[in-house]
């Protein structure tokens, strides 16, 4: 039932989302009634948030209360996608080689300190189902946040990413600082060179700084190798308690989207370059989606004697909101695949091209 409606949903043109989070066995979908394009204002609005890189442009949401919500047990048949070799197109290469070499000129001449540059790859689709290929994502990455989001005005994206951009439950709060890449080879216990580890650093310290103003007692926890499909990156949690619950989510939304995992640090000055070189529009690859203001409700444990109790419920909102990666757009008979990678000065450009090569395969691998 749950994906045949999904399926009714996109063929009747009505916007959604369905998604898994990371580990769980529970894929959820919002059916939105109608076809209207809801915006975030303040981020005081409870729904799906879909965001783009650019703040300059808006952010979609699907709103808890104008929506159906379904939900399911799916769990992993353990079907897992071929990484299939495919051919390259060179010009592709020259391209993004070229755009790499001058993001490191750019490092030189001290305009920033790391950038992420990014690219386009596009793969003609001879046949495609919107549910077939979710089904497929959620088989291959049961450990990555899988999605599908659907407006009829937007467009149709899908993705398994690895990156929890912040999570906040009540006053607690938490952010992933992700980034580094290498190949996995069968083992997570790998060594790390100077340039990785640097690159993870600049996201970690520019996270702990951005949020300073809005929290309190932040904790930092060691770097740690993690998993992706076909890679391995660094990874460090940052948890900190918010001054208060009723904080300014719009502040501080701005003041860490996008991070240097997916832009640059000062992310002024990388964020300029990405939109003078890059020349493609990113749209809603390196933003980031998921649920805003969740409110779920709770009963206390009421001992047997305490029948009573149970009448009283807990509130809690909660957010969890992921970084849009390894995902890819569908338009036009076509996939969309988007890119990129962390730029230091010690980058080397040809490897910076492999390693857009390799997360191309989380997709590509599923189509
Ligand atoms: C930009 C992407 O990934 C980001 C960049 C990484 C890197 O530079 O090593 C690693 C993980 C992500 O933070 C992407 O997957 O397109």
């Amino acid at each position: 039932m749950f994906f045949e409606t999904i399926q009714k949903q996109h063929t009747n043109q009505l916007p959604f989302v369905a998604y898994r989070k990371p580990n769980s066995t529970e894929v959820k979908a919002l059916l939105q009634t109608d076809d209207t394009v809801h915006y975030i204002d303040d981020y005081s609005e409870s729904g799906f948030v879909f965001a783009p890189f650019d703040t300059a442009n808006k952010s979609i949401l699907i709103p808890f209360e104008q929506a159906d919500s379904l939900d399911m047990s799916y769990s992993n048949l353990g079907i897992q996608a071929r990484h299939n070799e495919i051919s390259l197109a060179e010009k592709n290469k020259q391209n993004h080689i070229n755009l790499v070499e001058k993001g490191i000129q750019a490092i030189a001449n001290q305009t920033f300190k790391k950038v992420v540059l990014s690219r386009k790859e596009t793969v003609v689709l001879t046949k495609f189902n919107v549910v077939q290929t979710f089904k497929k994502l959620l088989d291959t990455y049961p450990l990555a946040f899988v999605y599908c989001w659907y407006h009829p005005k937007i467009g149709l994206w899908l993705g398994a990413t690895p990156e929890t951009l912040m999570k906040i439950e009540g006053n607690q709060f938490s952010m992933m600082s992700l980034a580094g890449t290498q190949e996995y080879n069968g083992s997570i216990n790998v060594a790390w060179e100077d340039k990785e580890k640097e690159e993870q650093q600049i996201v970690t310290d520019f996270i702990v700084n951005g949020l300073k103003p809005f929290v309190q007692d932040i904790q930092t926890s060691d770097v740690e190798t993690v998993k992706a499909g076909n890679l391995l990156h660094l990874k460090t949690i940052i948890s900190a308690r918010l001054k208060q619950e009723e904080f300014n989510f719009k502040a501080l939304i701005h003041a860490l989207h996008p991070t240097p995992a997916v832009c640059g640090f000062p992310k002024k000055a990388a964020k300029a370059f990405i939109m003078k070189n890059e020349h493609y529009n990113r749209e809603f690859y390196t933003g980031y989606l998921g649920e805003l203001n969740l409110e779920t409700k709770r009963h206390p444990r009421a001992s047997k004697r305490n029948i009573e109790n149970r009448a009283y419920a807990i509130t809690k909102k909660s957010t969890q909101l992921y970084v849009n990666l390894r995902c890819m757009q569908i338009k036009d008979h076509k996939a969309l695949i988007y890119v990129g990678g962390g730029i230091t000065k010690i980058s080397n450009a040809e490897k910076e091209w492999e390693e857009t090569v390799s997360k191309s395969k989380v997709i590509k691998s599923i189509l």
